[in-house]
């Protein structure tokens, strides 16, 4: 199966190239500054224009105001606005109007009632990303390394938009999730860093390749 890998908090050149190397098609900017892998627009400008051709750049951004919104959308070259806070389905599509991308909701899942926002955001965002949901006192809304129970997507492949699979993925966990939940495309953050916010190009290629079931780059 053809299984699409974003790998989410690049924060420098380095890490770019190592996702673009291994073959993810997908590449994550975040704008939230208390994240240890937060970028400021400048710096997202230079990964971004010297970017491999190929991997699509996305925007992770919190309930963010129409001017931060502004400031990345003007200065970065992004192929998608990633929304991973608490942002209305109203909000999702204002911001698909107002930027012209298409737009990625992040949906927060721990259990069973989690599920019908699933079905809401379909209606407005161009894709999903079911992540887990963070704990009430998490400093980050996401990339804490958390997963949920995969089983809950059991038999729910077909939701009527492209969706992601995100939470606590790892080199070594990866098969299974995409096994178990039939998710054709995956992000992940943490599982593939050396310490927090620090991406390790050897994580990454092996990620990607436990992923999509083809040989590491690297060997
Ligand atoms: O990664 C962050 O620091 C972050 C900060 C604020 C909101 C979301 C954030 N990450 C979201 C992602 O897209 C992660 O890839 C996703 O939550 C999975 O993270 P992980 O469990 O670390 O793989």
């Amino acid at each position: 199966m053809d299984i699409r890998v974003k790998i989410c908090g690049l924060s420098r050149p380095e890490d770019v190239t190592a996702a673009a190397r291994a073959g993810a098609v997908y590449g994550g900017f975040v704008f939230f500054p208390k994240s240890p892998r937060a970028v400021s627009a400048d710096v997202a400008q230079t990964l971004a224009v010297d970017a491999p051709v190929g991997l699509a750049k996305v925007a992770l951004v919190v309930d963010a105001d129409d001017a931060l919104i502004d400031e990345i959308t003007t200065k970065v070259p992004l192929d998608m606005l990633q929304l991973h806070g608490k942002e209305s389905p109203e909000r999702v599509a204002e911001l698909r109007a107002r930027t012209g991308l298409p737009v990625m909701k992040a949906i927060g899942v721990s259990g069973e009632d989690d599920l019908p926002a699933i079905d809401v955001y379909s209606q407005v965002a161009d894709q999903l990303l079911i992540d887990a949901k963070p704990p009430k006192d998490a400093v980050l809304p996401g990339g804490n390394g958390l997963s949920f129970d995969w089983r809950l997507l059991q038999g729910r492949k077909y939701w009527t938009k492209p969706w992601m699979l995100a939470g606590g993925l790892t080199p070594e966990n990866v098969a299974e999730a995409v096994r178990l939940t039939g998710a054709r495309q995956v992000d992940v953050s943490s599982g593939v860093e050396s310490a927090p916010g620090v991406k390790d190009a050897a994580k990454i290629d092996a990620f990607v390749a436990a992923a999509t079931g083809q040989a590491s780059v690297t060997g």
